[in-house]
């Protein structure tokens, strides 16, 4: 990537050092909150620096009422760990913004600090993940360890959020409707909106409206046009030119003529009026025919779907025909929308068959408006003929949640567990370091995730292996795997990133993958089951002994 394409990621450029090639300018050292500043000095001062530390990045429940989760942004927390270095500058603000008590010798070693020393352990990248099963553990150092705690977060937990929203969306869609996001407009600032994009491609969208997300992350770029094209014209008369070359002979015809011609005979076949419709909706798909001959896709709601906008795109499709050209489809974007793509399905396939063009059958419906997971499946219900669905609002803001709550916690220290302890069960963390596999059934599905103690030898396929609910005693199941899988591969370690990464396609094509092995009940949209997540027994009996030791024993009196 050049660097003026990530100057353009950014506002203007000014974040970026020479170092931070890869990524997004914003992604950078100072991009966290203070308190992590703070704290590495006071780990400095009082001698805690190399102090070995694990942390465990998690999230505690599923977005969106589901069940599952998709993980995504592993890639750019390893860009981030590659760049991390804090430039001259950064330093210079630090020294002003930190107290004045706070010595320079601190400041000359964070100049020098970089990741070298972490090592960073993930699951895949587009995996189905779960609570409380770390998604990333990252060891090392505990003033580095620390201080990537925010960006880490900030980098994973919008990108898991938007991807896990896409892959609900797609899967109520179906596997043959088209998805595009349509989100720039609506999203949360210039680089939500950037992530939307990508993250929506991961999560099974197929390809978005926004153009700089497609020149740096290489998706599909689609779109049609706005009312504002239509509304631009009020007559024929405003047609600077009518004239189109045929495709095969090259013929000059006059595209209006053409067009004219057919709306008579199209408006006795459709039985409507001719009065009744646009001439400034006619004169404008006309002159977006001759500018696209060959991609025309018509917005046809801007004044009525029935007695305008489909007579009108009819007329001038039949006119294309006529040069050669093959249109391809409507855009709906109010109204009913499963009334009024079954009523342009019905038009196209009366129209075909009257006017002997069978590719009219063939034309792409696309709906848009506020549209998200529930219309979908409203529409399912009702019986539509939509094939793409332009979706942006909800989509991007995630508006049924908009947060995934990913924290970051320490669970070891120069090999000391470490726990956190809540009056909510739910928030006590997993002390140690720990390793999570995931166990297969004979039919290929993900039965349980199993946590342990990375000391504990791993599970054996076609052993019977004790998986205990963390937190409930009398919870606890034999699970006999068909198939073991380890989750974490080492990604980082020694300052390098120690993994293939795969391209954005192959974490897409993950994504279908791992979503495939869960069983539909955990998939299902209203009261879906929850999957399961387990401790071993000995990982279990050394939660709760550091739990007794920890919590303190009240007296009354
Ligand atoms: N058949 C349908 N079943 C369920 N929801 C639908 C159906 N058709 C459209 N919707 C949804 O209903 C909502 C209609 O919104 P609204 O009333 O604001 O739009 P409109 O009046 O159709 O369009 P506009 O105000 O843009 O002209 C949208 O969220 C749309 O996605
Ligand atoms: O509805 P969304 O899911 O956010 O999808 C994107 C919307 O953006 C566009 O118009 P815009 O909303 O800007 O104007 P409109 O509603 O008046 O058409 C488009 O026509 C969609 O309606
Ligand atoms: O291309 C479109 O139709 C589009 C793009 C962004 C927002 N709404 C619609
Ligand atoms: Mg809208």
């Amino acid at each position: 990537m050049s660097e003026r394409e990530l100057q353009s990621c950014n506002s203007g450029g000014q974040f970026m050092d020479r170092g931070r090639m890869n990524q997004n300018g914003v992604v950078q050292p100072l991009l966290t909150d203070l308190y992590q500043i703070t704290m590495a000095y006071a780990y400095w001062k009082s001698g805690k620096t190399d102090d070995q530390s694990v942390f465990d990045l998690f999230f505690r429940t599923n977005p969106f009422h589901g069940e599952f989760t998709i993980f995504a942004g592993l890639e750019e927390c390893l860009k981030f760990l590659d760049s991390f270095h804090y430039s001259d500058s950064d330093i210079d603000y630090l020294r002003q913004t930190l107290p004045e008590g706070v010595e320079n010798e601190f400041f000359n070693y964070l100049a020098g600090l970089t990741a070298k020393d972490v090592t960073l352990y993930a699951i895949d990248e587009g995996t189905v993940a779960f609570p409380r099963v770390p998604i990333i553990k990252v060891e090392g150092p505990l003033i580095i360890v620390q201080l990537l705690e925010t960006t880490l977060l900030t980098l994973v937990n919008y990108a898991s959020l938007m991807a896990t929203n896409a892959a609900r969306y797609r899967m109520v869609a179906g596997k043959h409707v088209k998805l595009l996001e349509f989100g720039l407009r609506r999203a949360q600032g210039p680089d939500g909106g950037l992530s939307a994009s990508k993250y929506s491609y991961t999560g099974g969208f197929d390809g978005t409206s926004n153009v700089l997300a497609g020149k740096l992350f290489n998706i599909p770029v689609k779109g049609t046009h706005a009312h504002a094209y239509i509304t631009s014209f009020s007559g024929i008369g405003e047609l600077k030119t009518r004239l189109l070359r045929h495709k095969i002979t090259g013929i000059t015809g006059d595209l209006l003529d053409h067009a004219v011609r057919h709306r008579q005979a199209l408006a006795l076949v459709l039985d409507v009026s001719q009065e009744e419709s646009s001439e400034g909706e006619l004169a404008a798909m006309v002159s977006y025919a001759i500018a696209f001959p060959d991609g025309f896709m018509a917005l046809v709601d801007t004044y009525d779907v029935k007695r305008s906008g489909l007579l009108n795109f009819c007329a001038v499709a039949l006119a294309l025909n006529d040069l050669g050209y093959h249109a391809v489809g409507i855009r709906i974007d109010s109204g009913d929308l499963a009334y009024l793509s079954c009523l342009a399905r019905e038009t196209f396939e009366k129209v075909a068959d009257r006017f002997k063009v069978p590719w009219f059958n063939k034309l792409t419906i696309v709906a848009s408006n506020d549209i998200n997971e529930d219309t979908i499946l409203s529409l399912n219900e009702q019986g539509h003929k939509i094939d793409c669905f332009g979706i942006g609002t909800h989509l991007v803001t995630c508006q049924r949640q908009p947060a995934l709550g990913c924290v970051y916690k320490l669970v070891e220290i120069n090999g000391q567990p470490r726990i956190k302890l809540s009056q909510d069960v739910e928030k006590v963390t997993m002390p140690g370091h720990k390793n999570a596999f995931r166990l297969y059934s004979a039919d290929g599905h993900a039965l349980i995730d199993l946590l342990q103690k990375v000391t504990e030898p791993p599970p054996s396929v076609g052993q019977k292996v004790l998986c205990r609910h963390p937190f409930q005693e009398s919870k606890r199941a034999y699970v006999i795997p068909s198939h073991v899988e380890l989750l974490y591969k080492v990604y980082w370690k020694d300052g390098q990133i120690t993994q293939q990464l795969p391209t954005l396609e192959q974490v897409r094509e993950k994504v279908q993958i791992s979503l495939k092995t869960l069983r539909n009940d955990h998939k299902r949209t209203l009261n879906p089951t929850p999957y399961k997540v387990a401790v071993s027994d000995n990982l279990y009996n050394f939660i709760h002994d550091l739990w007794l030791q920890n919590a303190p024993i009240g007296e009354l009196s």
